[in-house]
Protein backbone atom coordinates (compact mmCIF):
# COMPACT_ATOMS: atom_id res chain seq x y z
CA UNK A 1 0.00 0.00 0.00
CA UNK A 2 1.18 3.53 -0.69
CA UNK A 3 2.42 5.56 2.09
CA UNK A 4 0.40 8.81 1.79
CA UNK A 5 -3.03 6.71 1.18
CA UNK A 6 -4.95 6.37 4.33
CA UNK A 7 -5.93 2.67 5.65
CA UNK A 8 -8.81 2.10 4.86
CA UNK A 9 -8.60 -1.58 6.10
CA UNK A 10 -11.15 -1.25 8.86
CA UNK A 11 -13.86 -0.09 6.74
CA UNK A 12 -16.17 2.97 6.49
CA UNK A 13 -15.66 5.48 9.89
CA UNK A 14 -19.04 5.87 12.24
CA UNK A 15 -18.58 9.88 11.29
CA UNK A 16 -18.84 8.95 7.31
CA UNK A 17 -21.74 6.68 7.56
CA UNK A 18 -24.00 8.49 10.24
CA UNK A 19 -23.15 11.72 8.03
CA UNK A 20 -24.70 9.99 4.67
CA UNK A 21 -27.94 8.22 6.61
CA UNK A 22 -28.51 11.45 7.95
CA UNK A 23 -28.85 12.99 3.92
CA UNK A 24 -30.48 10.15 2.89
CA UNK A 25 -33.07 10.72 5.77
CA UNK A 26 -33.55 14.39 4.75
CA UNK A 27 -33.74 13.48 0.98
CA UNK A 28 -36.39 10.36 1.70
CA UNK A 29 -38.24 13.39 3.85
CA UNK A 30 -38.75 15.77 1.10
CA UNK A 31 -42.20 16.88 -0.10
CA UNK A 32 -41.76 15.44 -4.07
CA UNK A 33 -45.22 16.54 -4.50
CA UNK A 34 -44.05 20.57 -4.31
CA UNK A 35 -40.46 19.19 -5.87
CA UNK A 36 -43.01 18.26 -9.11
CA UNK A 37 -44.92 21.48 -8.95
CA UNK A 38 -41.69 23.91 -8.53
CA UNK A 39 -40.21 21.70 -12.03
CA UNK A 40 -44.09 22.59 -13.53
CA UNK A 41 -43.34 26.36 -12.71
CA UNK A 42 -40.03 26.79 -13.93
CA UNK A 43 -41.47 25.34 -17.11
CA UNK A 44 -43.95 27.80 -17.40
CA UNK A 45 -40.93 30.37 -16.61
CA UNK A 46 -39.29 29.60 -19.51
CA UNK A 47 -41.91 29.29 -22.11
CA UNK A 48 -43.44 32.52 -21.23
CA UNK A 49 -40.35 34.28 -21.09
CA UNK A 50 -40.13 34.84 -17.64
CA UNK A 51 -36.74 35.49 -15.41
CA UNK A 52 -35.48 33.07 -13.06
CA UNK A 53 -33.53 34.58 -9.82
CA UNK A 54 -31.70 33.05 -7.22
CA UNK A 55 -30.33 34.78 -3.77
CA UNK A 56 -29.16 33.28 -0.44
CA UNK A 57 -26.00 34.03 1.91
CA UNK A 58 -22.87 31.89 2.24
CA UNK A 59 -22.89 28.39 0.84
CA UNK A 60 -26.66 28.90 -0.19
CA UNK A 61 -24.97 32.06 -2.26
CA UNK A 62 -22.65 29.75 -3.73
CA UNK A 63 -25.66 27.34 -4.46
CA UNK A 64 -27.33 30.51 -6.73
CA UNK A 65 -24.36 30.99 -8.43
CA UNK A 66 -24.15 27.39 -9.61
CA UNK A 67 -27.39 27.54 -10.76
CA UNK A 68 -27.30 30.17 -13.21
CA UNK A 69 -24.45 28.64 -15.01
CA UNK A 70 -26.64 25.11 -14.68
CA UNK A 71 -29.75 26.76 -15.66
CA UNK A 72 -28.77 28.89 -18.42
CA UNK A 73 -25.68 27.58 -19.98
CA UNK A 74 -26.86 24.11 -20.29
CA UNK A 75 -30.34 24.86 -21.59
CA UNK A 76 -28.77 26.78 -24.23
CA UNK A 77 -26.72 24.54 -25.21
CA UNK A 78 -29.23 21.83 -25.36
CA UNK A 79 -31.15 23.81 -28.24
CA UNK A 80 -33.82 25.82 -25.56
CA UNK A 81 -34.55 29.66 -26.24
CA UNK A 82 -32.59 31.51 -23.75
CA UNK A 83 -33.68 31.20 -20.04
CA UNK A 84 -33.02 34.56 -18.26
CA UNK A 85 -31.28 33.08 -15.19
CA UNK A 86 -29.16 35.41 -12.68
CA UNK A 87 -28.24 35.14 -9.13
CA UNK A 88 -28.49 38.36 -7.01
CA UNK A 89 -24.72 37.61 -5.09
CA UNK A 90 -22.99 37.84 -8.45
CA UNK A 91 -21.66 41.36 -8.06
CA UNK A 92 -19.71 42.38 -4.84
CA UNK A 93 -19.71 45.89 -6.36
CA UNK A 94 -23.58 45.83 -5.85
CA UNK A 95 -23.93 43.89 -2.43
CA UNK A 96 -21.31 46.19 -1.18
CA UNK A 97 -23.07 49.33 -2.01
CA UNK A 98 -26.42 48.29 -0.67
CA UNK A 99 -25.00 47.34 2.41
CA UNK A 100 -22.96 50.28 2.43
CA UNK A 101 -25.06 52.98 1.34
CA UNK A 102 -28.83 51.64 2.82
CA UNK A 103 -28.50 48.47 5.04
CA UNK A 104 -27.63 44.90 4.54
CA UNK A 105 -31.22 43.77 4.88
CA UNK A 106 -31.49 45.62 1.55
CA UNK A 107 -28.41 43.74 -0.51
CA UNK A 108 -31.24 41.24 -1.98
CA UNK A 109 -34.19 43.66 -1.90
CA UNK A 110 -32.39 46.51 -4.12
CA UNK A 111 -31.66 44.38 -6.69
CA UNK A 112 -34.84 42.44 -6.77
CA UNK A 113 -36.63 45.42 -7.54
CA UNK A 114 -35.19 45.57 -10.63
CA UNK A 115 -34.86 42.15 -11.98
CA UNK A 116 -38.60 40.95 -10.85
CA UNK A 117 -41.21 41.34 -12.58
CA UNK A 118 -45.08 39.77 -12.44
CA UNK A 119 -44.70 35.92 -13.12
CA UNK A 120 -41.26 35.48 -12.66
CA UNK A 121 -39.65 33.26 -10.31
CA UNK A 122 -37.47 34.18 -7.28
CA UNK A 123 -35.96 30.91 -5.77
CA UNK A 124 -34.67 32.08 -1.79
CA UNK A 125 -32.58 29.82 -0.33
CA UNK A 126 -31.85 30.28 3.39
CA UNK A 127 -30.61 27.03 5.67
CA UNK A 128 -32.08 28.78 8.93
CA UNK A 129 -35.13 30.38 6.88
CA UNK A 130 -34.56 33.59 8.75
CA UNK A 131 -32.09 35.74 7.42
CA UNK A 132 -33.86 39.01 6.50
CA UNK A 133 -32.08 39.84 3.33
CA UNK A 134 -33.24 36.81 2.03
CA UNK A 135 -37.12 37.37 3.28
CA UNK A 136 -36.73 40.91 2.13
CA UNK A 137 -36.42 39.91 -1.67
CA UNK A 138 -39.26 37.39 -0.86
CA UNK A 139 -41.00 40.71 0.10
CA UNK A 140 -40.75 42.63 -3.15
CA UNK A 141 -41.16 39.07 -5.13
CA UNK A 142 -44.51 38.90 -3.61
CA UNK A 143 -45.15 43.16 -4.06
CA UNK A 144 -44.47 42.73 -7.93
CA UNK A 145 -46.62 39.55 -8.72
CA UNK A 146 -43.75 37.16 -9.10
CA UNK A 147 -43.73 33.22 -7.33
CA UNK A 148 -41.33 32.26 -4.73
CA UNK A 149 -39.93 29.07 -3.79
CA UNK A 150 -38.34 28.61 -0.47
CA UNK A 151 -35.11 26.44 0.06
CA UNK A 152 -35.28 26.27 3.50
CA UNK A 153 -33.72 23.78 7.03
CA UNK A 154 -34.00 24.21 10.80
CA UNK A 155 -37.63 23.20 10.62
CA UNK A 156 -38.67 25.87 7.52
CA UNK A 157 -38.19 29.33 9.45
CA UNK A 158 -39.77 32.50 8.76
CA UNK A 159 -39.10 31.93 4.78
CA UNK A 160 -41.61 28.61 4.68
CA UNK A 161 -44.45 30.54 5.82
CA UNK A 162 -44.08 33.39 3.28
CA UNK A 163 -42.83 31.21 0.02
CA UNK A 164 -45.56 30.22 -2.21
CA UNK A 165 -43.56 26.79 -2.42
CA UNK A 166 -41.23 26.05 0.47
CA UNK A 167 -39.13 23.01 0.31
CA UNK A 168 -37.35 22.20 3.73
CA UNK A 169 -34.85 20.23 4.91
CA UNK A 170 -36.26 19.79 8.37
CA UNK A 171 -32.59 19.34 10.58
CA UNK A 172 -30.38 22.28 12.14
CA UNK A 173 -26.97 21.14 11.08
CA UNK A 174 -26.19 23.46 8.08
CA UNK A 175 -23.98 22.13 5.81
CA UNK A 176 -26.40 19.02 5.29
CA UNK A 177 -28.94 21.14 5.15
CA UNK A 178 -26.81 23.18 2.18
CA UNK A 179 -26.07 19.69 0.53
CA UNK A 180 -30.28 18.60 0.21
CA UNK A 181 -30.40 22.45 -1.04
CA UNK A 182 -28.25 21.66 -3.69
CA UNK A 183 -29.21 17.88 -4.67
CA UNK A 184 -32.90 19.67 -5.18
CA UNK A 185 -31.50 22.58 -7.29
CA UNK A 186 -30.29 19.84 -9.59
CA UNK A 187 -33.12 17.55 -9.43
CA UNK A 188 -35.05 20.64 -10.56
CA UNK A 189 -32.49 21.51 -13.52
CA UNK A 190 -32.26 17.50 -13.82
CA UNK A 191 -35.77 17.44 -14.76
CA UNK A 192 -36.55 20.68 -16.80
CA UNK A 193 -34.31 19.82 -19.06
CA UNK A 194 -35.30 16.75 -19.22
CA UNK A 195 -39.10 18.28 -20.34
CA UNK A 196 -37.47 20.90 -22.50
CA UNK A 197 -35.54 18.07 -24.56
CA UNK A 198 -38.48 16.27 -24.63
CA UNK A 199 -40.39 19.32 -26.25
CA UNK A 200 -37.66 20.37 -28.04
CA UNK A 201 -37.57 16.77 -30.41
CA UNK A 202 -41.56 16.64 -30.52
O1 LIG B 1 -22.33 27.45 7.17
C1 LIG B 1 -22.08 28.01 6.15
C2 LIG B 1 -21.59 27.31 4.94
O2 LIG B 1 -21.69 25.96 5.09
C3 LIG B 1 -22.25 29.41 6.03
O3 LIG B 1 -21.53 29.89 4.98
C4 LIG B 1 -23.72 29.80 5.88
O4 LIG B 1 -24.08 29.61 4.56
C5 LIG B 1 -23.81 31.22 6.35
O5 LIG B 1 -23.64 31.23 7.75
C6 LIG B 1 -25.09 31.92 5.98
O6 LIG B 1 -24.99 33.27 6.34
C7 LIG B 1 -26.32 31.34 6.63
O7 LIG B 1 -27.45 32.04 6.17
P1 LIG B 1 -28.80 31.29 5.92
O8 LIG B 1 -28.53 30.16 4.96
O9 LIG B 1 -29.31 30.81 7.23
O10 LIG B 1 -29.73 32.31 5.31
Amino acid sequence: MSDILPDTSQGTPAYVSDYLSKLTALLAAIDTTQVAATVELLLDCWQNNRRLVFCGNGGSGSTSTHMVCDFQKNIWLDGGKPFEVVSLTDSPALLLAWGNDTDFTNVFAGQARTWLRKDDVLIAISGSGNSQNVLEAVKVAKEVGATTVGLCGYGGGKLAGVSDIALVADLRNMQLVEDVHMVLCHVLFSALRDRIKGLLAA
